[in-house]
């Protein structure tokens, strides 16, 4: 097993930055559809109906499936012999920052199920500020797994 990840490392790897870049447009796009949901579409209306449709398909097409790419792919690259030492830090960092961006995945699909229910209570301001999330865990993500400190 050991053997055949070595062989396939770096098609592994590809495959994993190209997972990680279809998660991530998600994972920004997303908070600024639901930004739009609220202060400008408003519930209950034909467009509020298409904004629906928009979400769905975007979490359930793209994001999810680039989700669980990119754990597939990242936990063969852990699984490379001599790619990962967990004596360092940047494993560690990573790892944490690679869970809350799994929990922000679920807290999307939450939200996105309330405006489904037309039952959505937060603010755009509130989806603003929820964007800056990904953000922050991308610069953990890259600076831990570019720098390896
Ligand atoms: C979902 C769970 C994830 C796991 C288990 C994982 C694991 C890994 C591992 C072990 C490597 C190999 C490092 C090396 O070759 O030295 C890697 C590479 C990389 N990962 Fe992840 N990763 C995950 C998610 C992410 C996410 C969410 C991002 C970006 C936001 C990301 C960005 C990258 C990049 C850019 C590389 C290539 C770094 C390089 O070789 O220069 N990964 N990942």
């Amino acid at each position: 097993m050991g053997d055949f990840l070595a062989d396939w490392y770096l098609w592994t790897k590809a495959l994993h930055v190209v997972s990680v870049i279809s998660w991530m447009a998600g994972l920004f796009y997303l908070p600024r559809l639901f930004v739009y949901h609220v202060e400008v579409v408003g519930s209950g209306t034909p467009t509020s109906e298409l904004f629906q449709t928009m979400e769905r398909r975007l979490l359930r097409a793209i994001m999810t499936p680039a989700m669980v790419a990119t754990w597939i792919f990242g936990l063969a690259l852990v699984f490379t012999p001599g790619i990962v030492d967990w004596s360092v830090i940047w494993p560690w960092t990573k790892a944490a920052a690679v869970l809350g961006m799994t929990w922000f995945h679920h807290w999307l699909g939450l939200r996105r199920k309330d405006f489904m229910a037309d039952r959505n209570s937060l603010s755009g301001r509130h989806y603003r500020m929820m964007n800056e999330v990904p953000t922050i865990l991308m610069l953990v993500i890259v600076f831990s797994v570019i720098l390896k400190f």
